[in-house]
């Protein structure tokens, strides 16, 4: 008889994969049996507030807070009256939720609360639960530690809420979705599998050689799989970080020689007076930075001083500084008078930054630049006139607005390139920890193909493995996971 792949799989993998499975409490230290409560929803007065529970006095709580009821049947909502356990006061007609665990957020028994906004119904709800005993208020982000530790989620899809509830923009919606769905955790749970197929093979030839019972080219399967694997990974790790710019914005620079309008662009598409406007050229000096949704997309639009040379100190400091920013830019926005296309300063400008631009940044990556002609509304009928070798470029006017949608249209496609589209292709890494374990797998893998025998071959695997299971949390360190779990707010 022949050793067939999937009894070579079973005996490596010896349980199902360590990334499907997930946290327990007891590896995350949460016996200590707390009911906890908090609001979920927004602070200040709205119409409906939710305050959640969870933990084993859950059901306790809601029949100390709804007496002398029973249970509402579970995930089914019922009115009933809320009242103080200690006064019985009446404090509110709420909408009641009872989660028996596992099926609930947490995994734990839990209780939601829909009661009427005011702050007064919300404190004396919050005072109620407070005094069963068993309760205690919840800490930042412990309703998803929970979730955590029971399995509901990994950690890339607890990162993937993080991001939802702190998404600004559309496009940084759409790419927490897809994180907290899980196809990030996903495609590491399929990395990781064809990695303890390889492993299998390796191990078993280490067991029984060349034996007869040893079907053949087990060693070549395994060195295809791990090629393969390596092909995907860097394929991932050269997404010219656009799934973390997304999440943190693309860093837009405005440009150009003093007075073509820089301050005006800026304060347009940020719709707010961000920088100073005036006649005189030299008016900005400092970057002034801002985050603002452009077309969809996060960016950090940032307003500079006027290139120009021969000025005193401040401004060239200001100069000094505008140059240092357009070294960092993922996009450029270069912008020119229309009106003044041939004076010393456009032509300097257009010599120095724009020609030679779209070109490197000091980071050796390519960067973007959109050249805009402002003050289009100063232009005769028949356009800017005779101005040799003028790249691509739109037509605006801050004044009158004209040229500002084909912009925000254009500001679009360039950012969807920055970025990256969240709503196709495969799921982008969105924080420097996911690159941090991509490329520890990579580079075990590489140890793989120069190991000198089969144990030091089966390490390597073992290590990129362990990458990918630290990637979806399984093993994650407490200080990880505190710095991931400090983004949420109290009540999630
Ligand atoms: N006619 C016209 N004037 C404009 C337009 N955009 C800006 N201006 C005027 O041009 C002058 C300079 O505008 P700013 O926005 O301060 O120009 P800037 O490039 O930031 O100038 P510096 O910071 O000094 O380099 C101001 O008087 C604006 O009102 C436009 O589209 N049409
Ligand atoms: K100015
Ligand atoms: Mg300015």
């Amino acid at each position: 008889m022949r050793w067939g792949l999937w009894t070579l799989a079973a005996r490596a993998a010896r349980g199902p994969c360590s990334l499907c499975t997930r946290q327990s409490s007891a590896a995350q230290g949460l016996g200590s049996g707390a009911t906890i409560f908090a609001l979920s929803s927004g602070q200040g007065r709205c119409g409906i507030a939710v305050i959640r529970t969870s933990g084993p006095s859950s059901s306790h709580a809601l029949r100390s807070l709804t007496a002398p009821r029973d249970l509402p049947p579970a995930r089914s909502a019922r009115l009933r009256l809320l009242s103080d356990p200690r006064s019985g006061e009446p404090l509110d007609r709420a909408l009641v939720l009872w989660f028996p665990g596992p099926h609930s957020f947490t995994g734990e028994d839990c209780v939601e609360l829909h009661v009427h906004g005011g702050p007064a119904v919300v404190s004396g709800v919050l005072q109620a639960l407070g005094s069963v005993p068993g309760l205690r208020p919840a800490e930042a982000g412990e309703f998803t530690r929970r979730a955590f530790a029971h399995g509901k989620l990994n950690l890339t899809e607890v990162e993937g809420l993080a991001d939802l509830i702190h998404a600004e923009t559309e496009a940084q919606r759409r790419q927490a979705l897809r994180q907290l769905d899980g196809e990030l955790g996903q495609l590491c749970c399929d990395w990781a599998e064809t990695l303890t197929k390889a492993l299998a093979h390796v191990e078993a030839y280490i067991d029984f050689g060349e034996d007869d019972n040893l079907e053949e080219g087990v060693l070549e399967q395994a060195d295809s799989k791990v090629r393969a694997l390596e092909v995907a990974l860097d394929t991932h790790l050269r997404d010219a970080r656009r799934g973390q710019r997304l999440r943190s914005g693309a860093h837009v620079v405005v440009t150009g020689p003093p007075n073509a309008g820089k301050s005006s662009l800026v304060n347009l598409l940020s719709r707010k007076p961000v920088s100073i406007v005036s006649p005189e050229p030299g008016t900005t000096r400092d970057v002034l930075e801002t985050p603002v949704d452009l077309a969809g997309f996060p960016a950090l639009l940032s307003d500079t001083a006027g290139l120009r040379d021969g000025v005193g100190p401040v401004e060239q400091e200001g100069v000094r500084r505008a140059r240092e920013r357009l070294e960092q830019a993922d996009l450029i926005v270069a912008v020119l008078d229309a009106s003044d296309l041939a004076s010393p300063s456009s032509r300097n400008f257009l010599d120095t930054v724009v020609v030679p631009g779209g070109g490197q940044s000091s980071g050796g990556s390519t960067q973007r630049l959109l050249l805009v002609l402002n003050k289009s509304d100063l232009l005769p009928p028949q356009g800017p006139g005779p101005c040799p070798a003028l790249p691509p470029h739109l037509l605006l006017s801050c004044l009158t607005g004209e040229g500002l949608d084909g912009l925000l249209e254009t500001l679009k496609t360039e950012l969807a390139a920055v970025c990256g589209d969240p709503s196709t292709g495969p799921p982008l890494l969105t924080r420097a920890r996911h690159r941090h374990h991509l490329q520890g797998c990579l580079d075990a893998l590489s140890h793989y193909k120069g190991a000198e025998d089969l144990a030091l071959a089966a390490e390597a695997l073992r290590v990129a493995r362990r990458h990918l299971a630290h990637l979806a949390g399984g093993g994650g360190t407490e200080e990880i996971l505190d710095v991931i779990f400090r983004d949420f707010c109290v009540g999630k």
